[in-house]
């Protein structure tokens, strides 16, 4: 089972930050919340501060967990997603992992194809009341 972590990060104006996997990666051209393999040694927090500044150059801070989901993906890879709300703390979002990013209402993210695993978190969010 790999531990993954996966972020939900929040603007000012309430609206949280999705990207879409580029192609060559597993789940190309599916949308998640960023984040990525939790190392030794690591929480889901800071790897979840690690893989942001790596993999789209910002900086974030993880407030609140949110949920976890086991997902098998074919016959032999199975993940455990850790989700964390997180607050969006600066720096201009450079892709290298995405093709494609935005920040939408979390009431509004079943317009967009998620990664499997991300579906109950899409759901959650979909029903809060206030957000964040
Ligand atoms: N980061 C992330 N990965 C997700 C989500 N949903 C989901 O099914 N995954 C899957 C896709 C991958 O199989 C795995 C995470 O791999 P990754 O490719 O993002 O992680 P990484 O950058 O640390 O790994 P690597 O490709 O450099 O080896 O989890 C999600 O919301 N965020």
């Amino acid at each position: 089972m790999i531990p993954v972590a996966a972020a939900i990060i929040y603007n000012s104006e309430g609206k949280v930050l999705i990207a879409r996997r580029r192609e060559g990666k597993s789940q190309a051209g599916l949308w998640e919340f960023p984040g990525g393999k939790i190392e030794e040694g690591e929480d889901a927090c800071a790897c979840l501060r690690r893989e942001l500044r790596e993999e789209m150059g910002i900086d974030i801070m993880p407030y609140a967990y949110f949920g976890v989901n086991e997902h098998r993906y074919g016959k032999s890879l199975i993940i455990r997603l850790i989700a964390w709300k997180a607050e969006y703390w600066g720096g201009e979002i450079v892709l290298t992992d995405h093709d494609d990013c935005r920040w939408e209402h979390p009431g509004e993210l079943d317009r967009f194809h998620f990664a499997p695993a991300d579906l109950p978190f899409v759901r959650k969010l979909g029903l809060e009341p206030g957000g964040r």
